[in-house]
């Protein structure tokens, strides 16, 4: 039997209530009625608390070396693998996502950290020639000081990770803000950064509402750089505010991500890509696919083999080994997927299959929602101009390669793309005439490898990049460096 536990804020090394008083249940979404855990609802005077904190340790943070600080990340990353199993169930009762994937996310977490820890160990600045030869002129990188991390539902573990780890690595000091649907499963990757032993003040967390918290974390004077992943209406909000009084922010919103199957594509392998890219995680990822755009000569092939498969997907709770896609994360996501597939029919698309919220009963006391294919979807439709975050594929039929990227780039995010075929000169027309941040050619459109920059174009993100080295360009300010002897 499950016994859900009461999570505390973190804040300057201690776990502390709220000083509201008030705590929030977060819930099972396979399973409205099982409780995973207490988290608190946290006030505007937590959130100072925790900005105090952090300024407060921010000196001592940056005075430490990148090795040292380095070390730190190390022990974090082997708390985080010491109790994978552990958190990893914790995920998938939180949010749904199936065992498999949440065990591969918390992994995922693991690797982040470690790699994070080593670029403490590397280059920070280049040496530049000057034109004064008895001069050195070199740049160097300076942490901005307390960040801000706001973060969604549906990474839990891998979004707070990759935009803490090169927080603190480049020498910042953090706030942050999970969200509140899995904010029990980021006080669990609190405790491993507890465990590591990290300074007190150096990473807080801060439990409440997004409109509360994260917009006082926004307008908050004493911090110098906000980190958000989310909506896309929320993201604006949450820039136009560190616009206003000067602060850095990076912003990772939405995507409405296309496959293009292409005349001489590999069938199978485009099949299993859109299934994997588009219903893992039940569609909620910033890049799964949405969007399957088909070419006109195989898209009866395509869709024969598409629907076959689709059609078999076990649906149910995530901690079920024989569960292939588990639920939506919560009930708001629930009634906005339905809506979209409302939207769909009544827009004139055609349901091919899935639709509806799954017949078995054990099925009943969840958010789930069916695997589902539309077809007859133009681009002038809702669906295939919002993102809808949920289970749900557009075939779109084409005649030519140039009128399928035309397709894929009308709308108005641009995080990632894909193009199944096996000529070249069709992958180098889509590589250099897709708008997209992420380009993949013959895989998926969502799986994102941590050493490597993400990050989308148009209204998909800010125009920073998260991961890989790209992550110093927003953790750092840049000092050009003049010295004469
Ligand atoms: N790009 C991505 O990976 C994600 C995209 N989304 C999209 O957003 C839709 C709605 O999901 P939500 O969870 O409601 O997203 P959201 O944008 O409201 O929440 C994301 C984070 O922002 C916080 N937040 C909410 N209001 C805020 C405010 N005024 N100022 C600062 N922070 C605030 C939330 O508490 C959470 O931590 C989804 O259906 C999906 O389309 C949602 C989650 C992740
Ligand atoms: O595709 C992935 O693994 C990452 C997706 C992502 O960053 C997101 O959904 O926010």
């Amino acid at each position: 039997m499950f016994e859900p536990q009461t999570f505390l804020n973190y804040i300057g090394g201690e776990w502390k209530a709220a000083s509201s008083n008030m705590v929030e249940a977060s819930m099972n979404p396979a399973n409205r009625h099982e409780t995973v855990g207490y988290i608190q609802k946290s006030t505007l005077d937590d959130l100072e608390e925790a900005v105090v904190a952090a300024r407060a340790a921010k000196m001592g943070w940056r005075k430490l070396s990148g090795p040292a600080r380095g070390e730190f990340l190390y022990k974090a990353a082997n708390q985080v693998e010491q109790r994978l199993d552990e958190i990893a169930e914790m995920m998938t009762r939180e949010m749904g996502k199936t065992l498999p994937e949440a065990k591969g996310e918390t992994a995922r977490g693991v690797a982040i950290l470690r790699y994070y820890a080593g670029e403490g160990m590397r280059s920070i600045g280049d040496v530049i020639p000057s034109t004064d030869s008895t001069a050195l002129m070199f740049t160097s990188r300076a942490p901005l000081g307390v960040v801000g991390v706001i973060t969604p539902w549906n990474f839990p573990v891998a979004i707070p990770i990759w935009k803490m780890a090169p927080a603190l690595i480049y020498g910042n000091t953090v706030v942050f803000k999970p969200a509140q649907e899995t904010a029990v499963t980021a006080a669990l990757i609190m405790e491993c950064f507890q465990a590591a032993g990290l300074p007190a003040g150096v990473i807080n967390m801060v439990t409440g509402d997004g409109g509360l918290i994260g917009q006082a974390m926004a307008d908050h004077p004493d911090i110098q750089g906000i980190t958000f992943t989310g909506s896309n209406a929320v993201g604006k909000k949450v820039g136009q505010s560190a616009l206003a009084r000067g602060a850095k922010y990076q912003l990772e919103m939405g995507g409405k991500n296309p496959v293009i199957v292409a005349r001489d594509a590999d069938l199978d392998l485009a099949v299993d890509a859109t299934i994997s890219g588009g219903l893992k995680s039940t569609g909620q990822k910033c890049t799964a696919t949405s969007r399957v755009i088909v070419h006109s000569e195989i898209y009866e092939a395509f869709k024969t083999k598409l629907l076959d498969k689709v059609q078999n997907i076990r649906l149910g709770s995530g901690l079920e080994a024989a569960t292939w896609m588990g639920p939506l994360a919560s009930e708001n996501q629930y009634r906005t997927v339905l809506s979209y597939i409302t939207k769909g029919v009544e827009e004139g698309g055609t349901l091919l299959c899935g639709g509806g919220k799954g017949q078995r009963q054990d099925l009943e006391a969840g958010y789930f929602v069916e695997p589902t294919v539309f077809e007859n979807i133009s681009s002038s439709m809702t669906i295939a101009q919002e993102e809808i975050f949920g289970p749900v594929l557009a075939l779109m039929k084409v005649d030519s390669l140039e009128e399928a990227i035309e397709i894929a780039n009308d709308v108005k995010f641009g995080l990632s793309a894909s193009i199944f075929t096996r000529d070249i000169s069709s992958m180098l027309t889509f590589l250099q005439d897709i708008d997209a941040g992420m380009v993949r050619i013959n895989a998926e459109s969502a799986g994102v490898e941590l050493q490597a920059p993400f990050g989308g174009v148009k209204q998909s993100s800010s125009g920073s990049r998260e991961q890989g080295q790209a992550a110093i360009d927003f953790y750092t300010d840049i000092k050009t460096v003049f010295v004469k002897a």
